[in-house]
């Protein structure tokens, strides 16, 4: 098969398709898809969304392959990592932060891994619920983890821009796993670090 290396690439998406569902729903919605201002808008989308969605086609664990052991037993905790996810009901996006703890069993992992993890988990169409136990099932897993916390916070454009529109308001979800969930000590300490 012949592959045009100037053929821009989407990471799995079918961009052709996505670029004449985008002309559709152009016509559809009253717009001129031939005019000149529309004119690349299908294949810009296209592109936006096999950005936006390049979190399907890969393992975002793999980066938690790599560990250093380390004599440390305490909180790891990696505040205030930005996301931007998409909601899975309204394809639009969902933005804020996420906050990632573990407790190390003998190994840890790079800090930027864990904003890694949460770069790629983010780029899929799903809800916030969801995402919030993907990463900590990820850590636990991949990590060996003796506790995992992951809080997330971040505002849904599908609440505030349209429907019933509330610019403000802010969705946390929390998914606590091993000695954060078990042991109310351990839990109150984490979150008092993720609020400080
Ligand atoms: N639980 C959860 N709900 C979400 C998330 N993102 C969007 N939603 C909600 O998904 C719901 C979809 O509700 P539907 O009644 O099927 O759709 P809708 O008529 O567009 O709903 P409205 O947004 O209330 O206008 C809405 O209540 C959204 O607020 C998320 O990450 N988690
Ligand atoms: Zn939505």
């Amino acid at each position: 098969m012949h592959v045009d290396p100037n053929e821009p690439k989407g990471d799995g998406a079918d961009l052709k398709r996505i670029e004449a569902a985008v002309r559709v729903i152009l016509d559809a919605v009253g717009e001129d898809p031939n005019r000149e201002g529309l004119l690349e808008t299908p294949a810009r989308v296209a592109r936006m969304y096999a950005e936006m969605f390049a979190g399907l086609k890969v393992d975002p664990g793999r980066h938690l392959a790599k560990v250093f052991t380390e004599d440390y037993d305490e909180i790891v905790l990696v505040r205030d990592i930005s996301f931007c996810s998409m909601c899975e009901h309204h394809l639009l996006p969902f933005t804020g932060k996420a906050h990632i703890a573990y407790l190390p069993d003998g190994k840890v992992v790079g800090l930027s891994k864990l904003a890694r993890v949460v770069e790629e988990v983010a780029r899929r169409p799903q809800v916030q619920e969801r995402m919030t136990q993907t990463v900590a099932d990820l850590i636990e897993t991949r990590l060996s983890a003796r506790g995992v916390a992951v809080v997330v916070e971040s505002t849904h454009s599908c609440m505030t821009m349209r429907g019933i529109r509330k610019p403000g308001s802010l969705c946390m979800t929390s998914a606590m796993r091993g000695a954060f969930r078990d042991d109310p000590a351990t839990r109150a300490e984490v979150l008092g670090l993720i609020n400080r």
